[in-house]
């Protein structure tokens, strides 16, 4: 599907600003829809984890395999570029020696050369109860530093609570949260581990977390894109 034009600029100063930015109608309903309607089709992915049986929360999420669906390709493409040129540039402010390759194909191949071969996108899906504990997507040395979650629920209609929680620590600080208010189709960008903040003397690290409140009814669908292959 063709999708409007993003106005990176916003996108870039909302993630400098507040740590994440929110893209509203990213999906439309026939895509969330269809998004859904895969969980049960075994053949699209490659693992299927149980969150409580892993400590992660309660709830369940498969592991799109490759070659990923064509929604989920084409986001993880399109994106893929200009997260690259926001990524360096906090790279350089956090004085790290990552930098990133202006493609999704170059970026995959360095993946791929240090053994990170399987596919990260994900399908989450939460039932009454349900919760993802506060938590890192890193899975290997190479590590793209921002990542995408995109509602396919309704808030209010198809359930209740499970907010999306982001969560920032700087040095010597207590945490702070933020509640990310989404609706369905909405997407939110955010970092994977670090991002720069502005101090006095520079740039300093602060370090986040993601995860999501509990469900109090109905049923809650999310797609993850995740850069970065893992091991
Ligand atoms: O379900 C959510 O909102 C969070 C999903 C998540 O942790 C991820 O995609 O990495
Ligand atoms: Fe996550």
């Amino acid at each position: 599907m063709e999708r409007n034009a993003f106005d990176w600029r916003k996108i870039e100063e909302d993630l400098d600003r507040d740590g994440h930015a929110r893209l509203e109608n990213l999906l439309g309903d026939a895509e969330c829809r269809s998004v859904i309607g895969g969980f049960a089709k075994e053949s699209l992915y490659r693992r299927h984890i149980v969150m409580q049986q892993h400590g992660y929360g309660q709830g369940e999420y498969k592991y799109f395999a490759y070659p990923l669906p064509d929604l989920v390709a084409g986001l993880r493409e399109e994106f893929y570029g200009p997260l690259a040129k926001i990524a360096n540039r906090w790279a350089e402010q956090l004085s790290l020696a990552n930098r990133y390759p202006e493609t999704l194909a170059d970026y995959t191949a360095l993946c791929h050369d240090a053994g990170q071969l399987k596919p990260t996108p994900l399908i989450l899906k939460y039932e009454p109860g349900d919760y993802n504990r506060l938590h890192q997507d890193l899975y290997g040395e190479h590590l793209f530093p921002l990542q995408m979650v995109i509602l396919l629920s309704e808030p209010g209609a198809d359930f209740d609570g499970g907010e999306f929680i982001l969560t920032e620590q700087r040095a010597r600080q207590q945490s702070r949260a933020r509640v990310l208010p989404l609706k369905k189709g909405d997407a939110v960008i955010f970092p994977v581990n670090l991002r720069p903040l502005k101090g006095k003397n520079g740039y300093v690290r602060a370090t986040m977390r993601h995860g999501v409140s509990d469900l109090r009814r109905g049923l809650r669908f999310t797609l993850g894109v995740i850069f970065h292959d893992a091991k």
